[in-house]
């Protein structure tokens, strides 16, 4: 039985110190690379443009924030913001020369950002970690402009039972191990009861509807491993 409740957020946030160092590199072998495809085409969702303010929430160590940098440009201003230390220090080393990006440790529970901040935002592998999505899709929505964009990338719930069965499969006889050789069999395994607890997409849409954006739309990649929630502040 999946463990309901999410762990704590010092817990959460203790995990994400803990993996930083091989974060990157495992995801890049786990993935075979393909989810920078899938952080590109999150970047694009959002819309964010040439000269515009951009927000990466739970930025970890900085993918989805440089993407952002290269989409406004250095006229354009990017923030990054998580709560784990170590995995902004290695988006800070990443994004060294890059002036147009700041790295802020805070909470995506309690965005210190003034209302309407910003003109879109990316939200990559962190609602289903942030332990409150409701709080989470409600501070997204607070920070940013009229017309802004928000793209939620994360895994999902494929539908077909084929898909859904490959998906426990690589996560308990791929990826599980492979972390085990770091010492890290706890840290990965927390992934299976995170997705198992991880709202569906017409929940997700409802979810972001209920925290006030329009044109909810949920982008399955991948035959539904991952996916992308898409919305806009109306
Ligand atoms: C970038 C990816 C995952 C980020 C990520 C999110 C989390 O919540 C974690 C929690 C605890 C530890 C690590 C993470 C974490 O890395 C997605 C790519 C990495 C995935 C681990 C790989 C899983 C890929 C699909 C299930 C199967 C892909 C098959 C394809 C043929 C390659
Ligand atoms: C799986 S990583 C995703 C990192 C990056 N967005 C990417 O796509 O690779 C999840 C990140 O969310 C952060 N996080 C989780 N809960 C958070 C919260 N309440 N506030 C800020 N960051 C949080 C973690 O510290 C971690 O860096």
């Amino acid at each position: 039985m999946e463990s309901i409740s999410p762990p704590p957020p010092n817990e959460v946030q203790a995990l994400f110190n803990r993996i930083a160092p091989v974060y990157d590199p495992l995801n890049d072998w786990l993935s075979l690379g393909l989810h920078r495809v899938w952080k590109q085409m999150a970047v694009r969702w959002s819309r964010v443009g040439p000269g515009q303010a951009a927000l990466d929430v739970c930025c970890g160590s900085g993918d989805l924030a440089l993407l952002l940098a290269r989409q406004v440009g250095i006229q354009g201003q990017v923030v990054g913001l998580d709560f784990s230390a170590a995995q902004l220090e290695i988006a800070q080393t990443r994004s060294r020369g890059l002036g147009q990006i700041a790295w802020i440790q805070g909470d995506a529970l309690n965005l210190p950002f003034a209302d309407h901040s910003f003109d879109g935002a990316t939200l990559g592998y962190g609602l289903r970690n942030v332990g409150d999505i409701p709080q989470c899709l409600s501070e997204l929505y607070r920070v940013l402009r009229p017309g802004a964009w928000a793209a939620i990338l994360d895994f999902s719930h494929p539908q077909a039972a084929w898909v859904k069965d490959f998906q426990a499969w690589y996560l308990q006889q791929i990826v599980v191990p492979l972390a085990k050789t770091y010492n890290l069999t706890e840290e990965y395994t927390y992934l299976i009861p995170s997705l198992a607890r991880y709202p569906k997409p017409p929940e997700l849409i409802t979810m972001a509807q209920a925290a006030g954006f329009q044109a909810v739309t949920f982008y399955p990649l991948m035959g539904g491993l991952m996916g992308v929630l898409v919305g806009q502040h109306p």
